[in-house]
C-alpha cells in the first residue's frame, strides 16, 4: 500500500540546525499516528515541515505518492488538510462559512463557493453530527463545537490525510472524548490522521501508532502497544510514569 504520508530519515529544526534526527513516519490510509512529547520536543515544528512550510534539515517527505518538494503548497494542501489548535476569527462568521473554506480551497482565489462547495461542506458538518449548528456564529460556540467545525472544515477540503496539532488542548473532559470520537470517524472514512497531544491516555485511545520524541531525540516509533509503554513514557518525560489495562482493553497512564 503506497502511504498518504511517509518520511524518512528525516530532521527538522529552525534556519538549517536539526532539533530531532532519525524520523522515520508513515500514515496509511484510515491509520491514526500520535506524535507525544514535552514542551519544545519539535512536535509543531515537525508538523509545520510535513505541512511543506519549513524546509527539513534533512531526509525525505513523500506525500501520496510524490515528493513534498516538488509540490505548491496549494498542491500539499489538497493532499494534507490542516487542523489547527484553536478557531480564533474575530468576525461573525457562521460554521458553515468556516467549513466552505475548506470545501472551496481548491478553486481560484476569485472564484465563489457554487452548490457543490456547500454541498460538501453541510456533508462534512452532517458527518461530525454538527448540521444544526451551521448558521451559527462561530465566535458563540463551545471550544468544543469550534474543534469539530475545524475538523469538519478539514474534511471538506476532501484531502486524504490531516495533521493537527493538539486538537484537544484546553477541552474539557467531555469534548476531549468528542474530538477523539470525530478523529476515530476520520479514519473509519479512510482518512489518514497525524495529530499531537499532551494526554497519553487520549493518545492511546484515539492512536494506532505512536511516535515519542522529546529533546534528545526520538524515543520510540510503532503501534501504540510497542511504544506507549510505562518504560517509554519515563524516559520521554523524564518522570515516573506507570500504566495499567483499563476497561475495554484501554491503557491508562498515571
Ligand atoms: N520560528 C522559529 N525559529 C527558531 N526556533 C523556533 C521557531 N519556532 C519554534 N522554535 C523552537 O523550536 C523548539 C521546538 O518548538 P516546537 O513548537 O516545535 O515544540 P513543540 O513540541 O510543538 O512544543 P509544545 O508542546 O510546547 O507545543 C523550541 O525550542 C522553540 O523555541
Amino acid at each position: 500500500m503506497t502511504p498518504l504520508l511517509a518520511a524518512t530519515d528525516l530532521a527538522v529544526g529552525h534556519g538549517g540546525k536539526a532539533l530531532i534526527r532519525g524520523i522515520d513516519l508513515r500514515v496509511d490510509p484510515g491509520s491514526v499516528l500520535c506524535l507525544l512529547g514535552p514542551n519544545g520536543a519539535g512536535k509543531t515544528t515537525l508538523f509545520r515541515t510535513l505541512l511543506g512550510l519549513i524546509p527539513p534539515v534533512r531526509g525525505r517527505i513523500v506525500l501520496g505518492g510524490t515528493p513534498l518538494a516538488q509540490l505548491s503548497l496549494l498542491q500539499i494542501a489538497a493532499r494534507l488538510a490542516h487542523v489547527p489548535q484553536a478557531l480564533t476569527t474575530p468576525f461573525a462568521f457562521s460554521a458553515l462559512d468556516i467549513v466552505l473554506m475548506g470545501a472551496a480551497a481548491g478553486l481560484g482565489p476569485f472564484a465563489r463557493p457554487g452548490k457543490a462547495e456547500t454541498g460538501r461542506a453541510m456533508a462534512a458538518l452532517e458527518r461530525l453530527g454538527i448540521a444544526d449548528l451551521a448558521g451559527a456564529e462561530v465566535t458563540r460556540l463551545s471550544g468544543g463545537q469550534r474543534q469539530l467545525v475545524l475538523i469538519a472544515r478539514a474534511l471538506a477540503q476532501e484531502a486524504a490525510a490531516v495533521v493537527m496539532d493538539e486538537p484537544t488542548a484546553s477541552l474539557d473532559f467531555a469534548n476531549r472524548r468528542l474530538v477523539g470520537q470525530a478523529i476515530r470517524g476520520l479514519a473509519e472514512a479512510g482518512i489518514g490522521v497525524v495529530l499531537s497531544s499532551h494526554d497519553p491516555d487520549h493518545a492511546a485511545a484515539v492512536a494506532d501508532r505512536a511516535l515519542l520524541l522529546n529533546r534528545s531525540g526520538l524515543i520510540a516509533s510503532g503501534p501504540v502497544a510497542e511504544t506507549m509503554t510505562a518504560a517509554n513514557l519515563t524516559r520521554l518525560y523524564g518522570i515516573p510514569v506507570r500504566s495499567e489495562l483499563g476497561q475495554e482493553g484501554r491503557l491508562r497512564f498515571y
